[in-house]
């Protein structure tokens, strides 16, 4: 039996291109030249199987794709993916769970003390000389996380990791919003599921790690943000587009809420000249909750691993219908 053949819209690690090339013939999409829809749907039209990380694919881009069983991406997310739709056409979308989490968790973590103790605003007036203050100053003063209450809305997978930490390493009391119940995290951690406005109204930390759905989308809006104490600080590691950032801004502008700690937005890259680049009671990163050699090359392996199972005409492990 012939080799099946499979399109990378980005090049991978080695060890993921090396699996890849032991079951199926590879072709890689030359990065230096932008990859319109237009040339997407013509590469997809003769392959079994593609990896398009970050790109996103709907039944109308594969219309002529007859031979194509298999999208995987190298996320977890997978918004931009019509799963079900796809799921007709008898093509499976994948994605990386779990191989990601702890290094995801240590991200979100790192953003909610720097929320709180204001360590990214700091760091730009040091650095720009702009340490003329005494110490004293309460400008300067941040919020305590140790012992505070975290809320976290989505108790998944990588927000049972930040809980882990947030409990184990700062004491904090749990708070979380989930469509479902998890008693076992309720158990290990003394977590108690709330309704939102509860969590948001009594957190003093709210971290948003739900995925981006139709039913998630400006989740935390005006209305939402007004409910959180002033002291109160929101972190974002999700999807820019549950938080209304325009609403995010004002709150921030009016200082309704202490802070804001975003890893994700709703245009990314943030363009030049946006209003969250102007505020100093912001810390921003760009995208980067997954960005270790080691993790990403381990989830590079996962959707390597389920793009060639899925073009072999098996069901991968981590698909998503
Ligand atoms: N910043 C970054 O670099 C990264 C961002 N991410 C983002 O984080 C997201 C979460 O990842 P992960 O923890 O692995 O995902 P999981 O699916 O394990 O967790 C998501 C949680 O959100 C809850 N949820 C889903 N829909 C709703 C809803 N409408 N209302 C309330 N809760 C809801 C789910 O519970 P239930 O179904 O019971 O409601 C579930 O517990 C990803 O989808 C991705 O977008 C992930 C990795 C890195
Ligand atoms: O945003 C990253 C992901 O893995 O999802």
């Amino acid at each position: 039996m012939s080799k099946p053949t499979v399109f990378l819209a980005r090049s991978l690690p080695d060890a993921a291109l090396n699996h890849i090339s032991q079951f199926c013939h590879l072709r890689i999409w030359d990065e230096s030249k932008p990859l319109t829809r237009e040339a997407l749907a013509h590469e997809l039209a003769d392959v079994d199987g593609a990896m398009l990380t970050g790109i996103g694919a709907d039944t109308e881009l594969v219309k002529h794709a007859s031979k194509l069983k298999v999208i995987s991406t190298a996320t977890v997310g997978y918004d931009g993916f019509d799963v079900a739709g796809l799921a007709e056409q008898n093509i499976y979308v994948t994605n990386t769970p779990y191989v990601l989490d702890e290094t995801v968790a240590d991200l979100l973590f790192g953003l909610i003390l720097s929320g709180a103790r204001r360590i990214a605003p700091l760091h730009e007036q040091v650095k720009a000389g702009n340490w003329t203050k005494q110490t004293t100053a309460q400008s300067l003063y941040g919020q305590d996380v140790y012992n505070q209450t975290l809320g976290i809305v989505g108790m998944g997978r990588i927000g049972e990791k930040i809980v882990h930490r947030a409990k184990e390493g700062f004491g904090m009391k749990i708070l979380y919003h989930n469509r479902s119940s998890r008693p076992e995290v309720e158990k290990k951690y003394g977590a108690k599921k709330v309704e939102l406005h509860e969590l948001l109204e009594q957190a003093d930390v709210v971290v948003i790690m739900v995925p981006l759905t139709e039913a998630t989308k400006h989740l935390i809006g005006k209305e939402e943000l007004s409910k959180m104490k002033e002291t109160a600080i929101l972190v974002n590691g999700a999807r820019g587009a549950v938080i209304d950032e325009a609403a995010l801004i004002e709150a921030l502008k009016q200082k309704t809420i202490f802070g804001a700690a975003l890893d994700v937005f709703e245009v990314e890259p943030l363009p030049p000249g946006h209003p969250l680049l102007e505020l100093d009671n912001v810390t921003l990163t760009p995208h980067i909750g997954s960005a270790t050699a080691a993790t990403r090359e381990a989830m590079a392996l996962r959707a390597a691993e389920n793009l060639v199972a899925g073009a072999l005409g098996q069901k991968p492990r981590d698909a998503l219908s």
